[in-house]
């Protein structure tokens, strides 16, 4: 499996897409996410790391406006920090779901035609556009098949997909890639470095740890909803309190 680092690019020389800074999330008197930030440029994909329960998945809700947070996110300059989550995809942000929900009796073309509506109202051009969008993912050839009978690679692409079709610049993917084989996580990587490649900025969550360390160009990592620590993914793999909190136990 093609695992390896891109070519490392100074992301430092471009204008920031995303910002987020001081982000906190609370549940009750649980503090899920502590002051949290994260800064993100066209074409870097960052990968959030970190044990079980440390708020990545709620620090990745509270930049895409499922949960409720303290904190500002601004998005090429506009603060969008509250804005709600279905006025987000308009801006140019978007996510999958760790758990993907397609509609189930429906075709592949028609569920990724639905997000194609949101930039191009006419249906023949929605649906134009959703099967360029499957060509990019690999499902144009399962374009009628209703998503029930999808394996589960195919559903994981076809998450992606219905993001894509909303033409992001910046998309959050929720383990995307975790459960799949060796091949299918390979195509998931191909595709993945492809969007950054053409310059949209990402944020990914993933468990696999071969998988993010050489995907992401900065990797951060969570522990008890704080930022334990950050950089390139070489620094965090060798960073002595990483290993103590995450990647000691994980033999992936
Ligand atoms: N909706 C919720 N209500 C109450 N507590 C929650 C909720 N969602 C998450 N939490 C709590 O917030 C903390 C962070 O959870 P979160 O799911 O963000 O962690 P995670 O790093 O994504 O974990 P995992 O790797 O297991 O997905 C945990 O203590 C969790 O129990």
């Amino acid at each position: 499996m093609q695992t390896q680092p891109s070519p490392m690019t100074d992301f430092s020389s471009l204008a920031p897409i995303l910002q987020a800074r001081n982000i906190s999330v609370t549940f009750g008197n649980n503090l899920a996410v502590s002051q949290v930030d994260l800064t993100l440029r066209p074409g870097e994909i960052i990968g959030l790391i970190g044990p079980n329960g440390a708020g990545k998945t709620t620090f990745f809700n509270a930049l895409t406006g499922f949960v409720k947070k303290t904190g500002t996110v601004m998005f090429q300059g506009k603060d969008i920090s509250r804005t709600p989550a279905y006025d987000l995809p308009r801006l140019g942000i978007a996510r999958t779901f760790q758990v993907e929900r397609p509609f189930e009796d429906m075709t592949v073309l028609e569920n990724v035609t639905i997000s194609s509506f949101l930039k191009h109202p006419a249906t023949r051009d929605a649906r134009s556009h959703a099967q360029n969008t499957l060509q990019r993912v690999g499902l144009l050839d399962r374009a009628d098949q209703k998503c029930s009978e999808l394996n589960l690679a195919r559903r994981r692409r076809l998450e992606v997909a219905k993001a894509l079709a909303l033409e992001p610049k910046v998309l959050f993917l929720d383990e995307v890639i975790a459960g799949l084989n060796p091949p299918a996580q390979a195509e998931m990587i191909g595709i993945i470095r492809g969007l950054a490649q053409e310059g949209m900025g990402i944020v990914m969550v993933e468990h696999i740890m071969k998988v993010i360390m050489g995907l992401s160009n900065h990797v951060i990592c969570l522990a008890f909803g704080k930022k334990l620590a950050e950089g390139t993914p070489q620094q965090v793999a060798s960073n002595p309190e990483v290993i103590a909190a995450y990647l000691g136990g994980d033999d992936d």
